[in-house]
């Protein structure tokens, strides 16, 4: 087994040099590479700065013929490196059906060919690049701009054009500007490194926003997968749409947040409809904010049963039309708990039911919010459900 080991977390090695080279280092997944480098098929190309050390690692099969690159600090790509057998094995979902196209005012975006059901699971995309957000300032621009070209360069080439080719829109070298306009923000066991993370998935990258969005986009540690889910019916033709940042913001906050971060201007159906339209959903969503305010801040000489659920039902009225139901969970467990104590244990089942599907459908992934969900399936249990 290799001396060739990526450096400690306080190794020092000369900048942009491998700290370990290796004479048969040719390209291709050969047995010896994999027993070298462990689960990379290439060597780790590292760079340190100061007592900070980041390496790129990359599996050219990672999964279904594609491959993956992880810039990110030896001990933290190791862990990262745990969840590669079960991305691999997770289920496929065909991407047949779905089509890049041209979209007026957003460039391209992702539409469907067939009807998709709400609930169904229209695409789980495997991440390309997974680079720590923390590493450009740690390193000198130009070590950056050596680990993203490798990074690259040593994904197969179907990633590499498919990457290449996506939108750059905020600036930077290309694979810099790529990553800023299309990587997902995504929560990594990293060992305890403690880094956050940008994940690049190509066919999400695809999906335009939308204030009121047909699908919901979560990531999945455990497969490192990235899965998108229909949250109402889809026709054939439309256009897939997830939203980037909350759903809940008011028009010129959503303006201002999509402007500062993508250097884009909203151009989805909520924003380009009437004055009057836009601030009729304004004023309901500053009423939800008000809301769930008063009901989140609740004590025992303001808590009224009564009040409480005329308010939720004006918070369910208002999100059926402004397209907020997955943000409900805590809603519907306040509802729960409201009937539990009136002794109205039929409804207190039903709605604490509801939260647990709700979590389930939109929050949950490999078992965490934990607490959340915990906290539902305790009340359940008390209530026999
Ligand atoms: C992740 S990409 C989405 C796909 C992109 N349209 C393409 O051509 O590949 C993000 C970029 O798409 C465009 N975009 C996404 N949603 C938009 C929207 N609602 N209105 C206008 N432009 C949008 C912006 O240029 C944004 O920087």
């Amino acid at each position: 087994v290799s001396q060739c080991t990526p450096p400690d977390h306080n190794a020092l090695a000369q900048p942009q040099a491998p700290l370990c080279r290796d004479d048969q280092n040719a390209p291709g997944v050969s047995e010896s590479l994999r027993i070298k480098y462990g689960k990379w098929s290439h060597e780790p190309f590292c760079v340190t700065e100061r007592t900070k050390v980041y390496c790129t690692h990359t599996t050219s099969d990672f999964r279904n013929d594609h491959g993956v690159s992880v810039i990110a600090s030896p001990v933290a790509a190791s862990a990262i490196s745990s969840a590669l057998s079960a991305s691999k094995a997770a289920r496929h979902i065909s991407d047949q059906g779905l089509e890049v196209s041209d979209i007026p005012g957003k460039g391209k975006g992702l539409t469907t060919k067939h009807a998709i059901r709400r609930g169904e699971t229209i695409l789980l995309d495997a991440p390309r690049i997974i680079a720590s957000a923390q590493f450009p300032s740690h390193v000198t621009h130009s070590q950056g701009a050596s680990l993203f070209s490798t990074a690259l360069s040593q994904l197969p080439s179907p990633d590499r054009d498919l990457i290449m080719s996506l939108d750059k829109s905020l600036g930077g070298t290309d694979i810099e500007n790529i990553m800023k306009t299309n990587a997902f923000a995504c929560q990594l066991n990293d060992g305890g490194v403690g880094d956050a993370y940008m994940c690049l998935f190509p066919s999400v990258s695809r999906i335009n926003h939308a204030c009121r969005p047909n699908a919901h986009a979560r990531f999945i540690p455990r497969t490192l997968l990235m899965e998108v889910r229909a949250v109402r019916d889809i026709t054939a033709g439309e256009e897939i749409s997830i939203s980037y940042g909350k759903l809940d913001l008011p028009h010129a906050e959503r303006q201002r947040l999509y402007k500062q971060g993508w250097n884009f201007t909203c151009t989805c159906s909520s924003c380009t409809s009437t004055p009057y339209e836009i601030a009729g959903s304004d004023q309901r969503r500053a009423r939800f904010a008000r809301l769930r305010h008063m009901l989140e801040n609740l004590t025992s000489e303001t808590y009224d049963a009564q009040q409480i659920v005329a308010w939720e039902r004006e918070v369910m009225e208002i999100s059926a039309r402004e397209g907020l139901d997955s943000l409900l969970a805590g809603d519907y467990e306040r509802l729960a708990y409201v009937y539990a104590g009136s002794g109205m244990v039929g409804d207190a089942r039903l709605w604490a039911n509801k939260a647990r599907e709700s979590l389930m459908e939109w929050t949950v992934v490999d078992g965490g919010p934990e607490n959340e969900i915990r906290r539902v399936e305790e009340l359940l249990g008390e209530l026999g459900g």
